[in-house]
């Protein structure tokens, strides 16, 4: 039994972010480190305070956050915030050595383009040619050196110890039918804070397939190798006859390796000289332990005769590259997961006689076709919702979202929902002394959606030590949601009477607005009365924005503008005849919508006269209205009083632009869901709240979080019907209770599910 080789160093495992020079020892790159950037290279990105080493660098971060901060996985730099680390990460260590390549050899000596968008414009522009994920357009080149330091050291070196340049490019992938995001079971989570274009592959999701219980194990792996690969696929290959080979959790992404031991060859040559030499691939001593996948095409494309008899055929193949497929875009490993069914697929393909192409696409298709079928049946995907009822109406709004949920959890048979409620708010500091206890933050940081009510009231007003909002503002930092969407408009035209405007002002309203969430005033520097012993009479707060804190919200405002047809019109609110800040933003966005979205209408509009339009002729801002974190707050709270009610209006706060559910690619996405009022005081506890803002904050919960476009439309259409029939609660002039409306809505949701 072969072993994996070792890694010839442990240099790897410290590569120098600002040069890449890899060092053996953590204590000799911080030596190194201070070579480029002087006695104190730690530097905290919050106060810009110098370290000596990056421990201290951690525990110094900890007082700014509250919290652990974030550390790179490969280097020893630190971060207060999630999304510089993984940017970092992305940037500095995944990125190197890794690529696109361009598959006309011709073109500019064909080049290694680092970022997907580079390349995909490169592709559009100089071919004419879409750029898609499907492995037939994936050119990605290169292999991730290092992994993760939370990797055991045996896995570590398994990882070091991959080839490094591998080549995907299969042809035969073309015969694979696409599978649309509805067949598939999305369970691959973006974090919160990603950068909007960094691809999550399945690749750090370990383990990428569990194939235990499947097959029954004719041949132990051997220990050498089991520390990377998976012992669990060795069974499914030994059930082709195929002795002791692994389908590694990196062959579960595109440019993964598959890993069989040689077999008593027929032909006389060892198994990988017959492969190399059907791949015309020359021989690299490296690779005597592995076949690489950029074999795996050439495998894919040889007749059967050309391989160790029976023992390994394009139909198998061709299932492996199925897996890898759907895996690396879909994560189908809860999918494939106990089902029995795959194994009945696989080995009525094995028996098949044919061994042509046409072969590789029936199987493709028939393996398709099960894991369609395992999808609606053995392993429906199982959302984890965490619910925060909070303060004062909080709760009574959340139970009847919650009712609302659990309907579609219970008449839906494919969607499991798991839902989960957490202590926060002015509840949380009453029991545990702190808005957002670390068990509600963990909850949270672990969750694929979370839904919640208020927080705050007079019990812990402005005056207070400890403040709710505390507790909301630093879960919005800490999950890295700098992307507040709050959609305005009529659930119901039978709400145009309850608007305090002339219904012909407000027939047809319909805005967005998208609300940057952590950033401006809120975050700011500030100091409060009496905390200066050189000011004791004044009190102040600081609008800050960066130039790429403007750019993500408002291509965020951009893609939300363009998710609709025709194109939204965007409207960017600041106050730049006055704000430093916000000349900065309108500079910002008009750069980014000008350069990069040149299809889109924008226009300026300070934010006084924006408040007065919404109230005069709220049409004209109909659209998009792009703007920071106060005005944002004040004027989506304005915009209630065109349908009527502030409890009328449902919100969400995401790590970037969702994606649309209809996509190939759709992106599962956490973020908090909540209506856009507070806690209510002066009607809490009476049981007559209006819960439809908390319910339309479930239906989007569903459509961005989980890309659920069915049941979410089910639930908008049902609180329609119930605001066709004329029932009201007290916010807008009727007697209905919380209650009341929840029954209704729960009755017409059965109804259209
Ligand atoms: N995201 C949040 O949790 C959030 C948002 C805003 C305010 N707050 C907090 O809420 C507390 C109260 O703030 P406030 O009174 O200024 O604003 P509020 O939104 O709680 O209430 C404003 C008015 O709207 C009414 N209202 C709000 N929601 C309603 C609903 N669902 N049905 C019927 N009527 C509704 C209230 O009765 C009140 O008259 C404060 O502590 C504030 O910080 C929290
Ligand atoms: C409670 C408060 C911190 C919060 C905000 O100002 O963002 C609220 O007004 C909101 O709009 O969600």
């Amino acid at each position: 039994m072969p072993t994996q080789p070792r890694s010839t160093s442990k240099s790897e495992r410290w590569p120098c972010h600002i040069c890449l020079k890899t060092l053996s020892r953590k204590g000799d790159l911080e030596r190194h480190i201070r070579t480029h950037t002087g006695e104190k290279p730690f530097v905290c990105d919050v106060c810009d305070k110098g370290f000596a080493q990056s421990s201290a660098l951690k525990t110094h971060m900890n007082c700014h956050t509250g919290a652990k901060p974030h550390a790179c996985q490969h280097c020893p730099r630190v971060f207060s915030d999630r999304s510089s680390c993984s940017r970092h990460e992305l940037e500095v260590h995944r990125m190197d050595g890794c690529g696109y390549q361009c598959p006309d050899k011709e073109c500019k000596g064909n080049q290694l383009i680092k970022r997907k968008k580079t390349f995909a414009d490169h592709l559009h522009s100089k071919h004419g040619r879409k750029y898609t994920s499907q492995p037939i357009e994936n050119f990605l080149v290169g292999e991730i050196k290092s992994a993760p330091r939370r990797y055991s050291t045996s896995r570590r070196r398994a990882v070091a110890a991959t080839p490094n340049i591998v080549k995907v490019e299969a042809p035969t992938f073309d015969l694979v039918p696409t599978p649309s995001s509805a067949d598939m079971v999305p369970n691959l989570r973006i974090p919160y804070d990603a950068p909007s274009d960094l691809t999550v592959e399945p690749y750090f999701h370990e383990p990428a397939i569990d194939f235990s219980g499947l097959f029954t194990l004719d041949d132990e792996p051997s220990p050498g190798s089991s520390g990377f690969y998976s012992s669990d696929a060795s069974p499914m290959l030994s059930a082709t006859g195929f002795n002791n080979a692994y389908l590694s959790p990196m062959s579960a992404s595109p440019y993964g390796s598959l890993s069989p031991s040689p077999a008593p060859p027929e032909s006389g040559l060892s198994f990988y000289e017959e492969i190399r030499q059907a791949a015309l691939i020359p021989h690299d001593p490296s690779y005597d332990h592995g076949v690489p996948s950029a074999f795996v095409p050439a495998m894919m494309s040889m007749p059967n005769a050309l391989l160790p008899s029976g023992y390994f055929n394009a139909p198998i193949q061709s299932i492996f590259s199925c897996i890898n497929l759907s895996v690396a875009k879909f994560g189908l490993r809860r999918t494939l997961a106990g089902s029995d069914s795959v194994p009945e697929a696989i080995s009525q393909l094995i028996k098949s006689p044919k061994s042509t192409e046409s072969v590789c696409a029936e199987s493709a298709e028939q393996y398709f076709s099960t894991l369609h079928s395992l999808s609606s049946t053995a392993t429906m995907p199982s959302y984890r919702i965490v619910v925060l009822p909070g303060d004062g109406i909080g709760p009574e709004v959340i139970s009847q979202a919650v009712r609302v949920l659990e309907t579609i959890a219970t008449s839906s048979p494919e969607i499991s929902l798991q839902l989960e409620s957490h202590d926060f708010g002015g509840c949380a500091i009453d029991k545990h002394g702190d808005p957002l206890p670390p068990s509600t933050l963990q909850a949270c940081q672990e969750a694929d959606a979370i839904l919640m009510g208020s927080i705050g009231g007079p019990k812990w007003g402005v005056d207070a030590k400890i403040r709710p909002e505390a507790g909301l503002l630093k879960l919005r930092k800490a999950l890295g949601l700098y992307a507040n969407i709050r959609p305005a408009n009529f659930a119901s035209d039978s709400l145009l009477d309850a608007s305090p405007i002339k219904p012909e002002l407000v027939k047809g309203v319909d805005m967005i607005v998208i609300r940057e969430l952590i950033g401006g005033l809120y975050f700011g520097a500030r100091q409060e009365l009496g905390a200066s012993a050189e000011q004791p009479d004044t009190a102040w707060d600081t609008m800050i924005y960066s130039i790429s804190e403007v750019q993500r919200i408002t291509r965020v405002a951009a893609r939300i503008a363009l998710a609709a047809n025709p194109p939204l019109e965007i409207h960017s609110i600041d106050k730049a005849n006055v704000l430093a800040a916000s000349r900065l933003w309108r500079k910002v966005v008009t750069e980014t919508l000008t350069n990069e979205f040149p299809q889109l209408k924008f226009d300026h509009h300070l934010v006084d006269s924006a408040a007065m339009l919404i109230v005069a002729n709220p049409r004209k801002l109909n659209g998009v209205i792009l703007t920071e974190n106060l005005f944002g707050d004040i004027l989506s709270d304005q915009s209630s009083v065109i349908p009527g009610s502030l409890g009328l209006l449902p919100s969400a706060s995401l790590a970037g632009a969702p994606s649309a559910p209809s996509a190939p690619d759709f992106k599962p996405t956490s973020g908090i869901y909540e209506p856009i009022h507070g806690s209510a005081p002066d009607i809490a506890g009476q049981g007559i709240a209006n819960p439809i803002g908390t319910i339309l904050s479930a239906a989007m919960l569903l459509r961005y979080s989980f890309g659920l476009e069915k049941p979410a439309k089910a639930i908008e259409d049902a609180v329609r019907k119930v605001l066709d029939t004329g029932v009201r609660t007290k916010d807008l002039g009727g007697q209905a209770g919380s209650e009341e409306i929840g029954d209704l809505i729960v009755k017409e949701l059965k109804g259209l599910l």
